[in-house]
């Protein structure tokens, strides 16, 4: 098991982990997995991330809700909660962001893999590159809705 290690697939601009004695490749993190962290790709970050939509999100849908019709004010709401929660330590990040993201990403507990400049939003981008590595942003607004970031690498 301790022969995996992190590595990051340029195409597919995501991890996937290696196993140095097989050399077999796989996408899935492997059950105890506890290697170094992928090297940061130059230039680029690390961020999960933990979406609420509302009823002007450019597309009012996820994986959760199929007609999403809260208030931009009640999504706010439910992300300063969500913050408060994980900022107490009652709850980890990824295990709230599988629970309650609408992004596609909460099935990876809310992780985007590493990404440069011009590649998502620029609200979501500025906030992320303005965070050091462990950091949780405030809230961020962004034409997909509103979201905490984590900023992960
Ligand atoms: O799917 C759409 O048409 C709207 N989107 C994606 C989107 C939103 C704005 C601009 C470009 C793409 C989202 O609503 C969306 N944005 C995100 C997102 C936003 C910022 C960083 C990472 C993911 N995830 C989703 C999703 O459904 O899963």
């Amino acid at each position: 098991m301790a022969d995996w290690e992190e590595r990051w697939s340029k195409s597919r601009n995501r991890v996937y982990y290696f196993n140095r004695t097989t050399n077999e490749s796989v996408w899935e993190k492997p059950t105890g997995f506890s290697g170094p962290p992928a090297a940061a790709p130059e230039g680029k970050v690390r961020a999960s991330h933990l979406l609420v939509k509302h009823a002007e999100s450019r597309r009012p849908s996820s994986w959760r809700e199929q007609n999403i019709t809260r208030s931009l004010e009640e999504a706010t709401a439910i992300i300063a909660q969500h913050r408060a929660v994980i900022s107490s330590g009652e709850a980890d990040f990824a295990t709230l962001a599988r629970g309650n993201s609408d992004c596609s990403s909460a099935k990876e507990g809310g992780d985007l893999g590493w990404f440069g400049k011009n590649q998502m939003q620029k609200p979501f981008e500025d906030a992320t590159f303005a965070l050091k590595v462990g950091e949780l942003s405030e809230p961020v607004f962004s034409d997909s809705g509103v979201h905490i970031i984590l900023r992960t690498g």
